[in-house]
């Protein structure tokens, strides 16, 4: 059974303010969809604690934005998969583009953090995209699948209920550019294709949407028969938002 997942990702924003009045909102409204969609916050890591307590007794899932390639050690400014789940984090994001490009994070080290998530217990949301120039190219599948296939070479493919991959092309990420509904399809029966040819029951597997979903696109993304939710950015800084996002799955 596949699942439909709607993950928030707050990015470098947020403030125990914004914690404690958007919090509670979206585990209200989330405790009455009538979906069977799995909503999941990512806050910065430091307040990942205080949004898990908000989130006692909800099924709204909590997970870290990124993870460090080891577990422990001298690695100052790092949080480790360990210490996420430790924390009750359900979910790591790995490779998201902003980590790739301004953090210079490559392949190999994607592979590193999503072993380390694994490791850990946490379910994977590995983000993959391609840039504009890369596209104008046409080259996009073959970036993406290439993405795929590295990050996820070292994993087991019986393991892939645990992996959830994320296409985020980076042209439309937080530009207000979304990927028209067909060309996102594409995508995402590539990465699909892609993760099969590796091994993966990938019709099993979930494939998110990212990059500028709002609540007047989700509807037609989330309507495609290989996109399995989204991973929300801008808007899911913002309660109604995000729910109206949520709500759009599967209606
Ligand atoms: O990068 C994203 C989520 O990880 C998408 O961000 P926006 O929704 O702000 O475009």
């Amino acid at each position: 059974m596949r699942r439909q997942i709607v993950a928030a990702n707050w990015k470098l924003n947020g403030s125990s303010e914004l914690v404690q009045s958007l919090v509670p909102r979206v585990r209200e409204m989330a405790a009455s969809l009538d979906n069977a969609v799995e909503v999941v916050i990512m806050p910065p890591s430091l307040y990942v604690g205080a949004v898990k307590g908000l989130l006692q007794g909800s099924q709204v899932a909590v997970g870290a934005q990124n993870v460090a390639r080891w577990q422990a050690g001298a690695y100052t400014g790092e949080v480790s998969a360990d210490m996420a789940a430790d924390l009750g984090c359900t979910f790591a994001l790995v490779g998201h583009s902003e980590r790739r490009e301004l953090f210079g994070e490559t392949d190999t080290m994607v592979a590193e953090k999503v072993s380390r998530a694994l490791e850990s217990g946490l379910d994977v949301m590995l983000c993959v995209g391609e840039t504009l120039r890369q596209r104008e190219f046409g080259e996009a599948k073959a970036v993406v699948c290439r993405q795929v296939e590295r990050a996820l070479a070292g994993v087991d493919p019986g393991r892939g209920e645990k992996v959830v991959v994320a296409y985020e092309p980076v042209w439309a990420i937080g530009t207000g550019k979304t990927a028209t509904a067909e060309d996102a399809q594409a995508m995402h029966q590539a990465i699909r294709e892609k993760l099969s040819q590796m091994g993966f029951a990938a019709n099993e597997m979930s494939l998110l949407y990212g990059g500028s979903v709002k609540p007047d696109n989700a509807g037609a993304l989330f309507a495609e028969p290989d996109i399995d939710g989204g991973l929300i950015g801008g808007a899911s800084l913002q309660a109604e938002d995000f729910i109206a996002i949520c709500q759009a799955v599967g209606s």
